[in-house]
């Protein structure tokens, strides 16, 4: 297992690049610790199989180096660099059966005879693969044939990381559950160094330690799924994670004052003075809708558009001065028309230029 060094890495896919807008990958500068189990999460063609093909080494950047622990490997192939890789869809031997295609990455490294029985065996039961050992590849289900891919890369436990490319896209959505469920189990049994790479959060936040967001070729925001949540770095990070995503407005800061339409909130904060596009951005899990008779004057008229219950809550739909709201209420609370949107202070983030801005400590 290796620590993954990103040394000023950039990647574009035309011979003279001009502006940043030629970059499918901008510049970017990490170090992924071993051990850890990352995902890779953004909206496709933020650039995601771009870094994890330069990683891997199907794609040498166009600048920048990549470090396995102290050895630079940015022009060494794949093979050279020891890691396993699983891709979207099934890398098997239709031929061989089960356990031959378990035990083939091993064979082929020289392990010997007895370790490899124990591995595969091992890893026929993780798969929950052991009743259909003998049988040939050819036949299986997609899912069947998947969790071999996996297996295939996991059996291995001298690889410095494995990298999955959207790894349970043809997966059944229950199995999905089970197969996440599994990597994580497995990574805190061998610890390797994982990078998993998906566009669906769900995946990402309930696989990864730290989840890495990409945007327009651009890392946002590496952080742990907490830190996504409560504090987006990027507003693209508070309206991609959370269904429904973070609310954006246009808003107005002078020190603990933040206005938001026509209303004003006092923080128990400073922010420092801004320019630019200012906006602030608040969860819907963190505003309250009351009937305006009840609200005394700390709500904001909100013009309640409609109303999806979703099991234990529900969504309120509506517009706050023009800009579109959602809440997210408990199921059974009534819905007043006339509404107020009331704001937690706390929860409320500042934006300057799309990026968070900190408060005054
Ligand atoms: N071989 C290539 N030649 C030219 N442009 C490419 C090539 N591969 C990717 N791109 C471009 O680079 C950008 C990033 O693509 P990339 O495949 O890395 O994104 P992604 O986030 O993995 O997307 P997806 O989730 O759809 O796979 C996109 O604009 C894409 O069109």
């Amino acid at each position: 297992m290796a620590q993954i060094t990103l040394d000023k890495l950039a990647h574009s896919y035309l011979a003279n690049p001009k502006s940043d807008a030629d970059f499918a990958l901008k510049q970017i500068d990490y170090v992924w610790e071993d051990g850890g189990a990352y995902a890779l999460l953004g909206p496709s063609g933020c650039g995601k199989t771009t870094l994890l093909n330069i990683i891997s080494g199907l794609l040498i950047p166009s600048s920048g180096h990549v470090r396995f622990d102290t050895t630079d490997v940015t022009e060494l192939s794949p093979e050279a660099r020891n890691i396993a890789q699983v891709f979207q869809f099934p890398v098997i031997y239709d031929t061989m059966t089960v356990e031959e295609n378990l035990a083939f990455p091993l064979v082929n490294r020289g392990v010997d005879k007895s370790e490899i029985g124990k591995r595969v065996k091992d890893m026929l039961e993780t798969l929950e693969l052991s009743d259909k050992a003998k049988r040939r590849a050819q036949g299986l289900t997609a899912d069947e044939k998947q969790k071999i891919s996996l297996g295939r890369g996991l059996v291995r436990y001298d690889v410095n990381a494995i990298l999955f490319d959207e790894p349970l896209t043809v997966i059944d959505p229950h199995m999905k559950w089970q197969l996440r469920t599994k990597l994580k189990e497995l990574h805190e049994q061998f610890n390797h160094t994982m990078i998993y790479v998906t566009h669906d959060q769900t995946e990402a936040l309930t696989f990864a330690d730290k989840v890495v967001v990409m945007y327009e070729g651009e890392v946002v925001q590496i952080g742990t799924p907490e830190e996504l949540f409560d504090e987006p770095a990027h507003t693209f990070v508070g309206y991609f994670i959370g269904s429904p995503g973070m609310n954006i407005m246009p808003g107005q800061v002078q020190g603990n004052s933040v206005r938001v339409a026509d209303h004003s909130f006092t923080l128990n904060r400073e922010y420092p003075a801004l320019s630019g596009v200012t906006e602030i951005g608040i969860r819907p899990e963190f505003i309250r809708i009351v009937d305006r008779a009840n609200a005394g004057a700390d709500g904001i008229t909100m013009q309640v558009n409609a109303v999806e219950n979703i099991g234990r809550h529900q969504i309120v739909r509506g517009l706050v001065n023009g800009v579109t709201i959602d809440a997210v209420v408990e199921e059974g609370v009534a819905i007043p028309t006339d509404a107020y949107a009331v704001f937690d202070t706390n929860r409320m983030n500042v934006y300057q230029d799309s990026h968070l801005v900190r408060a005054k400590i």
